[in-house]
């Protein structure tokens, strides 16, 4: 029954898991990583080839101030102090042999570096363009019930930009920064070698750092999942506006949607603000931090060069890599405000990988072949809202072929009905049964198969039309895509079209009249050969001409099929063999139209029938 570990009600009422600590961030990969592993394997050697190169830039990072220091000391010999030992025999080539070993390191480094950067941005991208593909590929499997607790706006950005920033992240930080902490530790360890005292002082600094920067990050993290938060609401208000933009117009609801925009997008400035302001608060820190340590190291490694503890050649490699460990230290206190941000995009992506389908497949589910179209409905009690059921143990049976009207007062249930046949949900208690099989016993794929639904808003896809009938049967002929079209009364207009089958139409069939959508819509569900047929409200907001275009072709679309139609329009319903009324939840009555709907005085009945009878009775039935 549940649909999601994180919430029944969507991914928007989810946000239970909230990271306290650095610890928590750990704890926060460990659940990422079951959704990385699958995609990491396969990028395994270029993992390990971007690890060597960054280890061997590391070392050149190590190895750079070393020709400086045998330059120092040979000079400083050759001036006249004691304190650098002796003057090297031949001092020109040792400096010669220094600048040379400088070039060749830093060149050595770069090319590390760059090899580095390039595995790990290719192996990070890879696996994340396959994480994202998982998300999209889930959501579109999750049940309505998710859908119904989420909004769309929020589910996109967390589809597109909480993933590419997790891409960047994991590219630009995560990887840099292990890099970082490994030169860290590698500096310490030399320095250490040379004169434990000074690597005590660079040892002292670490811990304080850490301890800052896990606070503030801590705080980023926080502040950053309240700013996606707000970002996602901000693209479900867009998308819910522009989805939606002749009504907006239409009411001119442009001031009052601009409010609630405006309001959106000064709390996601508020929160971006804030976590910037913090993640700079954390850098600043790092500098002042490091700038103490460097005055330390100054003074403390004066004095020890002064009692021949220390060349001076050495002392100019420990302030090297004082310098040189600011920048570490500096991108690990930027990065660690970027991871911060990358783990409130991880978590939001995790809810979603984590959240369940309700409707799935069982494990002993088998296809159920060519159903004959026997449907039955035993018991079937379904809610929406735990404690509020629409469906009170409903029973049905219909024949194979039959064809039923279903009526009953608006909310009374009908199309929370019908989703239960192609199992969109499933009852809470009783069973919904194709030809004796209990759905739940079947595949999922094969009931849809079985089952094809005309709705009163037919949405088409962004694509040609071909592509929008064939959606269901991607392999289908053109032969039998005409048919199906032929079925649907589309052949003639989709031809008349600039580019006839091959015309595209616009994002949700957008180019295309109300009339011509449904019956490319009809078309589509007539390729699906289904033994069932779902008609909801599918003539409901077409003009009369266009609705009797469009009765003929559901005429021909349900003819030898079992067949629901869902109406108001009781003339429909009189076209059908039984009609069904639905009242609190049960059936209340069912028989002939003129039993159950009375004889319905002038009114003559609709054919719903291939031939759809006389065009000019259908077309005065209305008048
Ligand atoms: N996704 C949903 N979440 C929560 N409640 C819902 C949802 N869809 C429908 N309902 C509620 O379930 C009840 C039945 O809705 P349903 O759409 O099945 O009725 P209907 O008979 O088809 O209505 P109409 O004729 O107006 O289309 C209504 O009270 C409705 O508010």
């Amino acid at each position: 029954m549940a649909d999601t570990r994180a919430g029944a009600g969507g991914v928007g009422a989810a946000n239970r898991y909230k990271p306290r600590s650095m610890r928590d961030a750990g704890r926060s990969f460990r659940r990422f990583w079951p959704h990385l592993r699958h995609h990491v394997r396969p990028e395994r050697r270029l993992f390990v080839l971007g690890s060597l190169a960054m280890l061997a830039e590391v070392g050149m990072r190590l190895l750079e101030p070393w020709p400086l220091k045998y330059v120092v000391d040979g000079i400083v010999a050759a001036t006249g102090s004691t304190a650098a030992g002796p003057v090297p025999a031949n001092l020109p080539a040792v400096i010669l042999l220094a600048a040379g070993s400088l070039l060749v390191i830093v060149l050595l480094r770069a090319a590390a570096a760059y090899a580095s950067t390039v595995c790990f941005s290719l192996a990070g991208n890879r696996v994340l363009t396959g994480v994202r593909a998982d998300v999209f590929e889930h959501l579109q499997r999750l049940s309505l019930r998710f859908h119904d607790g989420s909004t769309t706006g929020d589910l996109v950005t967390r589809l597109t930009s909480d993933v590419t920033r997790l891409k960047e992240v994991s590219v630009t930080a995560m990887l840099p920064m292990i890099g970082n902490v490994v030169t860290l530790v590698g500096m310490v360890v030399v320095v250490a070698v040379l004169d434990p005292l000074l690597a005590l002082v660079m040892v002292v600094v670490l811990p304080v750092f850490l301890l800052t920067s896990s606070r503030l990050s801590r705080r980023i993290r926080h502040v950053s999942r309240d700013q996606r938060k707000a970002e996602g609401q901000l693209a479900s208000l867009a998308t819910e506006t522009l989805g939606a933009v002749k009504v907006v117009q239409a009411y001119a609801l442009e001031d009052r949607m601009g409010g609630r925009f405006e309001r959106s997008n000064s709390s996601s400035l508020r929160e971006g603000v804030r976590a910037k302001r913090l993640s700079a608060g954390l850098e600043r820190s790092t500098d002042v931090l490091v700038g103490v340590a460097t005055a330390v190291v100054l003074f403390v490694g004066a004095q020890r060069v002064l009692d021949g503890a220390l060349t001076p050649g050495e002392l100019t490699v420990f302030l090297t890599y004082l310098k040189a460990a600011f920048k570490p230290m500096r991108d690990i206190a930027k990065y660690t405000g970027r991871i911060a941000q990358a783990g409130a995009s991880g978590e939001r992506v995790v809810e979603v990988l984590e959240s369940r389908p309700e409707v799935t497949d069982a494990s002993w589910a088998r296809p159920i072949g060519r159903a004959r179209g026997d449907v039955r409905f035993e018991g079937v009690w379904f809610s929406y809202v735990p404690g509020h059921p629409v469906l009170r143990g409903l029973d049905l049976t219909v024949r194979p072929g039959e064809r039923v009207a279903v009526v009953g007062a608006s909310g009374a249930g009908k199309s929370s009905l019908v989703s239960l046949i192609s199992r969109l949900r499933d009852p809470d208690e009783g069973a919904v049964r194709l030809d004796g099989h209990d759905l739940r016993n079947l595949t999922l794929e094969s009931v849809r198969r079985s089952v094809a639904v005309v709705l009163q808003e037919s949405v088409l896809f962004h694509g040609t039309v071909r592509e929008n009938i064939t959606a269901a049967v991607p392999d289908a002929t053109d032969a039998q895509v005409e048919r199906a079209a032929r079925v649907a009364g589309a052949h003639d207009f989709v031809t008349a079209l600039p580019d006839g089958y091959d015309t595209v139409v616009g994002e949700r069939g957008g180019t295309l009249s109300g009339g011509q959508r449904q019956r490319v819509a009809i078309a589509r569900a007539a390729m699906l050969d289904a033994p069932v047929v779902v008609l909801d409200e599918a003539l409901t907001g077409l003009d009369e001409q266009t609705e009797h275009e469009v009765v003929d072709a559901l005429g021909r679309l349900t003819r030898g099929r079992t067949t629901f139609v869902i109406t108001h329009d009781l003339d429909a319903a009189r076209g059908c063999e039984r009609v069904v009324r639905l009242d609190g939840g049960r059936v209340v009555a069912s028989g002939p139209p003129e039993v159950v709907l009375g004889d319905g005085a002038d009114l003559p009945p609709v054919p719903l029938v291939g031939d759809a009878g006389d065009p000019k009775e259908v077309a005065s039935r209305g008048a």
